[in-house]
């Protein structure tokens, strides 16, 4: 999260030095412009509110050391004043100006906001997405451990561009259907792991949705050889570099020490040396391997079959396709996790969809497929409801706005980074009534006449404008396909003699699962 503590904290001193040259533009400016420009100028200089700040140092004493996800949420709630529990009373355009749906937090000099409405998040992200669409520059993980040809952390321009044309022609809405024997085939794969686990089925669950992602992207052959090899380097990969990115490193903030020589002992050198043998290796060695398959005429169907065999911007594909795997697996796994969970919790919801299912699907050993899901209404209201209550990565992924820019009469200076509160969207009291229940009714017309003015989980669970999640249709079509798989399958059932907790409580992570789930799966009797 050195997101935060982002680059541009060096440029604080000569801004502060050149505060008075600052004043004299602004007065020469405002002299100029009639009053309504005045006004706007005004209010530019108005920051959102937030927690109260010291000089200098900003909010670093108050900033929360842990669960950022809840302390942000549980301060815009408090903020929400008149308008909380106010379902559909406070139009967007309506609201108090002292509510913290844009939260500004200032850590030694740099700015960050959290975005807490959906309305805000998306005026800002997709209607004005030539300027907040940036990452942050993050020095220890871009540069030191050279994950610099990571597509997610790269600036806006063509290289991003190329990437994720690639992500849109192979795995864009309509391109995911032809992964459906794939993703049925790891279904039944999936049942089969499940009828041993007593406890938590998370092993399962990674290695089933790991798999779909490795055959779709480098095909059957590459997976069988070396799909547990994958799928340990990234595991190595995602852990350093998820560590790496909760640390703090001077060099984030002093760029120059990145040039010192290797000899000198420092921390940030032994560790960014780690960081990049693992992932040179998650860069280069799947596709190699590939490309070895293919020159041997063993290749079997992939993405990456495709572009070889076009013979087409072939780098820009090696990276993209490297990326797949660590960018879609833990968020892909846990929000299936997470709908396991709410199955073990509401046992009468699971009965609901077994019944549509049967009633929809038939009896036999034959595993509904994702073109079935508008005959499951009930089922796609459950999965949509597990989305919104508990998204896999409630704070998103930073964007950095590239100039400064006015929003609601709040300033927003030039490098804000901005998060995007996505799992307080999906609880916004304002939005949803009883927020954090979970009740799939509440997307069915003929439960709740207002389903259809609610916001689509799709809205906001997938992220914003241009930097979306290019995953989201494999994703989706993942989850669904083994949800159905499992309900017609299974009781998702406590272990025997234990009892439920009210809920689980999740991980502290930027992608997060629910902790301690402990259950089995027991073969329902299909009369
Ligand atoms: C349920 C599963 C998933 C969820 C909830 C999810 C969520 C997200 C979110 C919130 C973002 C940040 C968007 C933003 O910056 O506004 C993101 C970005 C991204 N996701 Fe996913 N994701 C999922 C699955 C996947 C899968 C399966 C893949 C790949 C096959 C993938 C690849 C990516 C990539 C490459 C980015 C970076 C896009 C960019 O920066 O332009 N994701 N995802």
């Amino acid at each position: 999260m050195n997101a935060i503590f982002d680059q541009y904290r060096h440029l604080f001193v000569p801004a502060l030095a050149s505060l008075p040259a600052l004043a004299l533009v602004y007065a020469y400016a405002t002299s100029r412009t009639d009053t309504r420009k005045r006004k706007e100028l005004e209010n530019f200089t108005r920051l959102p509110p937030g927690p109260p700040r010291l000089p200098f140092i900003g909010n670093l004493l108050n900033f929360p050391q842990a669960r950022w996800y809840e302390t942000f949420s549980s301060w815009a709630k408090e903020h929400l004043g008149e308008e909380f529990d106010q379902v559909d009373k406070v139009p967007h355009g309506q609201r108090s100006h002292d509510n913290w749906d844009l939260m500004h937090l200032d850590i030694l000099g740099s700015h960050l906001i959290v975005i807490h409405s959906l309305q805000a998040a998306k005026d800002l992200m997709e209607k004005r997405g030539a300027t907040y669409s940036d990452r942050p520059r993050d020095m220890m993980s871009y540069y030191v451990m050279g994950w610099n040809w990571n597509v997610v952390v790269a600036q806006p321009g063509s290289y991003h561009t190329n990437c994720r044309t690639i992500y849109k022609r192979s795995i864009g809405q309509t391109d995911v259907a032809q992964y459906e024997a794939v993703i049925v085939e790891e279904a039944q794969r999936m049942l089969e792991g499940f009828r041993s686990v007593q406890g938590d089925p998370w092993d399962v669950i990674e290695d089933v949705v790991g798999a779909v992602l490795n055959r779709v992207t480098y095909g059957d052959s590459i997976y069988k050889e070396h799909g547990k090899a994958m799928s340990d380097l990234n595991h190595e990969m995602l852990d350093l570099f998820t560590w790496a990115s909760t640390q703090f490193w001077l060099v984030n903030f002093i760029p120059k020490l990145h040039s010192l020589p290797g000899w000198i002992p420092l921390s940030f050198k032994k560790i960014g040396k780690k960081g990049q043998e693992l992932q040179r290796k998650m860069h280069y060695w799947p596709w190699q391997q590939t490309v070895d398959h293919f020159k041997r005429g063993i290749a079997e169907p992939s993405i990456a079959l495709e572009y070889l065999d076009k013979d087409e911007n072939l780098n820009t594909v090696r990276d993209a396709l490297g990326m797949m795997y660590s960018a879609g697996i833990d968020n892909t796994a846990s929000t299936f996790a997470s709908f396991i969970s709410q199955m073990l919790l509401h046992p009468h919801i699971q009965k609901k969809i077994q019944a549509e299912i049967d009633a929809e699907a038939g009896l036999g050993d034959t595993l509904p497929s994702f073109e079935q899901r508008p005959q499951f209404r009930y089922l796609d209201a459950a999965w949509r409801e597990s989305m919104r209550l508990n998204p896999s990565a409630p704070l998103g992924i930073s964007h950095v706005c590239s100039k400064e820019d006015v929003y609601e009469g709040y300033y927003i200076p030039k490098y804000t980074c901005l998060v995007s509160n996505i799992g307080f969207m999906g609880r916004d009291p304002r939005v949803f009534t009883n927020p954090d229940s979970y009740t799939p009714e509440r997307w069915l017309p003929e439960h709740n006449p207002d389903a259809s003015n609610l916001p689509d989980v799709y809205e906001f669970v997938f992220g914003f404008g241009r930097r979306i999640c290019p995953g989201q249709f494999l994703a989706d079509r993942i989850g669904f396909v083994f949800a159905a798989a499992v309900l017609k399958m299974y009781d998702i059932l406590p272990l025997e003699g234990e009892e439920l907790p009210k809920e689980f409580l999740y991980q502290d992570a930027i992608t997060r699962r629910p902790e301690g789930v402990r259950c089995r799966f027991v073969p329902r009797k299909q009369d």
